[in-house]
């Protein structure tokens, strides 16, 4: 006799925390498989057959209101299933709301929201809180549930105080095998109340069962069919596996070159001809160690596209073509042409061989969201969503241990190689030191701020659908515009920036038709190299300015000290790992959290979640899938992430571009490094003409949540501004 696995089906309310449940119930279940599907997938005359073959269902947490069919779907119906159909069903936040009020209950709106807030959670230890003592948990809502008819028992409770009296945090249907809790188990603050709550379910869950004498039916392929394969479900590789190829060999030659300074080897490899394009990704401080520098070729191939296209657009020389992309999406035209690059025996101490280099507008992940874009887009944003370059020589400097590595993807290179080295040792570090002085004069430059009256206006607005239970967190953002007196190169530029803000992910992306200068504080994701990939995420919440007498201690206190700032960092460490939950299945974890970093000018409050990429896989491109699957960056959405970013969509004046999409690389051995466009600016070539003046773009925000002051708000973008007008000569902005 075969022994069935536990099958669960979870409904997925398109919130940002659906793979953490996913996680805890796996965990709590030993040996489940467990089916998700959307809300809106199927209507409940659908879904009735399939739930013959599912021992029980989980309904997760979502947006909106549980009152209404557009955010709940098929949830609003699941509680009215026959006798014959039923099933043990268990609800969190808003499948639990859901299952009060179709009990009868009534939906209030909390009068203060809490959002990323631990409570302790007061139980009587009976039922799904058998066997626990004293239970802390994170809650992220704005309604809350009342039964009441004696249909629901209730369960536990927090006690608000004054703020909301006492909350219904728990409860059960009296004759129905129905659960459910108000709050979230599988947020990463939740202690017991996570995993023991789930095991006591499922216990009861098989009781309840085992005395119906409840029989599984298979579930068949046209079942499967419909609700897809159990998760985790990695995308296939997008090449055929029929397909043989023999990787290319990397060259390298290493050479210790003491007071290796980045800026003087650009300059050796032509960064001031602007004519040409020009790549550095430069780890200009802690916790950056390697920079990249690429020595690109005349005939290099330049990969763009902008969403909408049906054609990848390359560009070598002077020779454009365009690939079409046959119904496949860019993503998987960028993997199969990764794969057909893949190298090997390049040197296992650097991160970066050869690959592909660039950027990744903020609207990519927007359209991976289904979230439309502004119609007239094109118009008015003519930056590539999609601009990369592929990198076949490159020198790369490890700041730790001043070697330089001279590395090649092209046969027969030596050369070449040669050559680079007598350039290198030719050099003369010492007295290129980056931090001495160099005589550049700025013109200062006209900055049209975003209006404070209509920014504070919008953060106000944020504050409402933070309210409404839509969002729990919003990144609202804005573009500052600057007209430059064309004074200085972008060369001249970027090394002022560098100067005044040096950052581990500064850039110097000089990528036609777009120039991007970064500062950026903020690694998005990384993933070494298969087998045994790690992939790591570092999200920043929590910004302090920098000045006399703020102390490392003074920001600890304001910042991991203060309820606000934790619970804003803490939605985003839920949120990054349900994106990496995603794809990789069970390993992640949280490495560091709200931990204090200093930067140039601000101190922020940072937290590292880490997670590998299932064993054996040989895969190049499980690193390129978690890309595709997390952008846009949750810290510059918030959560949960798809409605935050309808709603910033409308609340925003304009496209976001580059600002807040990524930037990096995809390396030919199959790591890679993205960080977030943030403290940067760019600006288009177009505008590079006869115009005595250039016009750059500058972006910035910050996390709107509930506990918002909207004049600390402000100040805090015109913060983050800073930074960045430092190398435009603009005044200091009035906080
Ligand atoms: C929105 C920006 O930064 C984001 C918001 C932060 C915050 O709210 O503290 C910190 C880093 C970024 O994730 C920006 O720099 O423009
Ligand atoms: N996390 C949730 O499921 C929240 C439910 C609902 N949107 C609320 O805010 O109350």
């Amino acid at each position: 006799m075969t022994i069935q696995r536990p099958r669960l089906l979870l409904i997925d309310s398109y919130d940002s925390f659906t793979f953490n449940l996913a996680a805890l119930c796996c965990t709590a279940i030993p040996d489940c498989s467990i089916h998700i599907i959307k809300n809106d997938q199927l209507t409940i005359d659908e879904l009735l057959p399939l739930l013959k073959s599912f021992d029980a269902v989980i309904i997760g947490p979502g947006p909106g209101s549980p009152d209404l069919p557009e955010d709940v779907g098929v949830v609003k119906d699941i509680w009215n299933i026959s006798e014959r159909d039923l099933l043990p069903i268990f609800g969190v936040c808003l499948g639990f709301q859901s299952l009060v009020i179709e009990h009868g209950g009534l939906l209030k709106r909390l009068k203060v929201v809490k959002h990323g807030q631990v409570s302790q959670i007061i139980h009587n230890g009976s039922d799904i809180f058998k066997g626990m003592d004293r239970v802390t948990a994170v809650r992220y809502h704005s309604y809350h549930a009342e039964p009441l008819s004696k249909e629901i028992e209730p369960l536990a409770w927090a006690d608000d105080g004054i703020e909301n009296g006492s909350i219904l945090m728990a409860g059960k249907h009296r004759t129905s095998p129905f659960w459910g809790v108000q709050y979230h188990p599988e947020s990463v603050l939740t202690d017991d109340g996570g995993l023991h709550i789930l095991r006591n379910f499922w216990s009861l869950a098989v009781e309840w069962s085992q005395k119906q004498g409840r029989c599984l039916s298979v579930l068949d392929p046209a079942a499967m069919e419909i609700i897809g394969p159990s998760w985790p479900n990695p995308k296939p590789s997008a090449l055929s596996t029929s397909y043989t190829r023999t990787a290319t060999p990397v060259s390298t030659s290493v050479y210790e070159l003491p007071g290796a300074n980045v800026i003087s080897v650009c300059e050796m490899l032509g960064v001031d001809d602007h004519k040409s394009p020009f790549i550095l990704l430069d780890s200009a401080a802690s916790p950056g160690r390697f920079s990249i520098i690429a020595s690109l070729l005349p005939t290099s191939i330049q990969i763009s596209y902008y969403i909408g296209d049906v054609a990848v657009t390359l560009k070598s020389g002077n020779t454009v073509w365009h690939e079409p992309l046959a119904g496949e999406d860019v993503w998987s035209w960028i993997s199969c042409f990764m794969q057909l690059a893949e190298a090997r025996d390049g040197c296992p101490d650097v991160p970066f061989w050869g690959g592909l280099i660039g950027t990744l507008s903020y609207e990519v992940g927007v359209h991976s969201l289904d979230v439309p874009l502004r119609h007239n887009r094109r118009e008015v944003n003519p930056h590539p969503d999609i601009n990369l370059v592929y990198v076949q020589r490159c020198l790369i400097l490890d700041t730790l241990t001043s070697k330089v590595y001279i590395q090649s993807l092209l046969p027969d290179d030596s050369t070449w190689m040669n050559d680079m080295s007598n350039k290198l040792k030719k050099l003369s570090f010492s007295s290129l030191n980056t931090k001495a002085p160099f005589n550049l004069q700025c013109a200062p430059a006209q900055v049209d701020y975003p209006d404070r009256t209509h920014y504070i206006a919008k953060i106000e607005s944020a504050q409402g659908f933070l309210g409404s239970g839509d969002s729990y967190e919003l990144c609202l953002t804005a573009h500052t515009h600057l007209s430059v007196p064309r004074s200085l190169s972008t060369w001249e530029r970027y090394k002022l920036l560098r100067r005044g803000n040096p950052a581990p992910y500064s850039a110097y992306l000089r990528l036609h038709p777009s120039t991007f200068l970064s500062s950026s504080p903020e690694r998005f994701l990384s993933y070494s190299r298969p087998p045994d990939s790690l992939c790591q995420l570092r999200p920043i919440k929590g910004t302090m300015r920098k000045g006399p007498g703020i102390t490392r201690a003074c920001a600890e206190e304001a910042l991991r000290g203060s309820r606000k700032e934790v619970a804003e960092n803490l939605m985003i460490v839920d949120l990054i790992r349900h994106d990496l939950h995603s794809v990789l299945g069970l390993n992640v974890y949280v490495h560091q959290f709200c931990e204090i970093e200093e930067y140039e000018s601000v101190w922020q409050m940072v937290s590292v979640i880490e997670g590998h990429l299932p064993g054996g896989f040989q895969r190049n491109d499980l690193g390129w899938e978690v890309l595709r699957r997390s952008l846009p960056p949750g810290s510059m959405t918030g959560a949960p992430k798809k409605r935050s970013v309808e709603i910033l969509q409308n609340l925003e004046d304009e496209d976001r571009s580059l600002y807040s999409g990524v930037f990096g690389y995809w390396c030919v051995g199959g790591g890679g490094d993205w960080s977030v466009a943030i403290r940067s600016c760019f600006k288009h070539e177009l505008d590079n003409q006869d115009s005595k003046i250039e016009n750059w773009v500058i972006g910035a925000g910050g996390a709107i949540t509930a506990l918002s002051d909207p004049q600390a708000e402000w100040d805090e973008m015109l913060l983050k501004l800073q930074g960045v007008l430092s190398a435009f000569g603009a005044a200091k902005p009035r906080c």
